[in-house]
């Protein structure tokens, strides 16, 4: 018997997040400030204590392009433990990876390598999975160290006001599930590009509340037939074709 539908698991509303995560997320807004602006961040908002060192060295016109290297660096770190941190927040709701209908075989792109499959059929707008991993803005994935072959980029509609904080809000985001903890459970990473509109039969839908994205068919999937997303362009300027770890740069 198929699974459930992905739509019966819908999880509750996001939970309320913790202390560490409030301050986790406003030290993470003045790195990515000083980041931006190349300078410490306006008044009232003071550098956080642990990240002082280098927010005081953007003051210095000698180091600035030293200081922005490391705050570079530490915006990864502090998005990491924010993700964590988000990830304990969490505990409890479902993270639905789905995937039990799906397969992973060799891709039907030549030299794509794997690629993922449907057992039975998919209906249009029916979740086939899950992408789970780390939010990341466009600036701390700079840094993150893997190939960047399970990174999505994620357009995000601007959050309603005086919303709480999440691991993303607004404009653009990534997710990586590269080096999670629960990476090999992942099946959606191996969703292939056909690299034309006319092939694409889903689409990812963002739900970073759950650092998650739902794989959406968009329209009916055949069983047996490839499952293939659009990744962007923005992915395709960083990534040759041709198996998980072919960075171009
Ligand atoms: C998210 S992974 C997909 C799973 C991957 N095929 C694997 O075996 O792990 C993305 C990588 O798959 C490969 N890929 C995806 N679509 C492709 C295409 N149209 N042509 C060649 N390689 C592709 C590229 O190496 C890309 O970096």
């Amino acid at each position: 018997m198929l699974p459930p539908p992905l739509e019966a698991l819908h999880p509750p509303p996001p939970p309320v997040p913790s202390p560490l995560f409030l301050s986790l997320h406003a030290r993470l807004a003045r790195l990515q400030h000083a980041y931006e602006f190349g300078a410490l961040p306006p008044l009232p908002s003071l550098p956080d204590p642990d990240d002082s060192d280098l927010l005081a060295a953007l003051e210095d016109c000698d180091r600035v392009a030293e200081a922005m290297a490391a705050v570079k660096l530490r915006l990864h770190d502090v998005r990491l433990l924010l993700n964590a941190e988000w990830r304990s927040v969490l505990h409890g709701a479902p993270r639905v990876f789905g995937g039990a209908s799906l397969r992973v075989s060799e891709s039907l792109i030549p030299g794509a390598g794997l690629g993922l499959f449907a057992r039975a059929a998919v209906p249009a707008g029916a979740t086939c999975c899950c992408m789970y991993g780390d939010v990341h803005s466009l600036s701390s994935h700079r840094s993150a160290p893997g190939t960047g072959a399970y990174a999505i980029l994620l357009p995000l509609a601007a959050p309603p006001k005086r919303a709480p904080p999440l691991p993303a809000q607004g404009g653009d985001a990534i997710l990586d599930c590269e080096g999670v903890p629960a990476f090999a459970r992942v099946k959606a990473r191996f969703a292939n590009d056909p690299r034309s509109a006319a092939d694409t039969n889903c689409r990812f839908v963002p739900e970073l509340e759950y650092l998650r994205a739902r794989l959406v068919a968009s329209r009916d999937i055949r069983a047996g037939e490839e499952v293939y997303v659009d990744y962007g362009e923005a992915y395709w300027a960083r990534h040759e074709g041709g198996g998980p770890n072919t960075l171009r740069n």
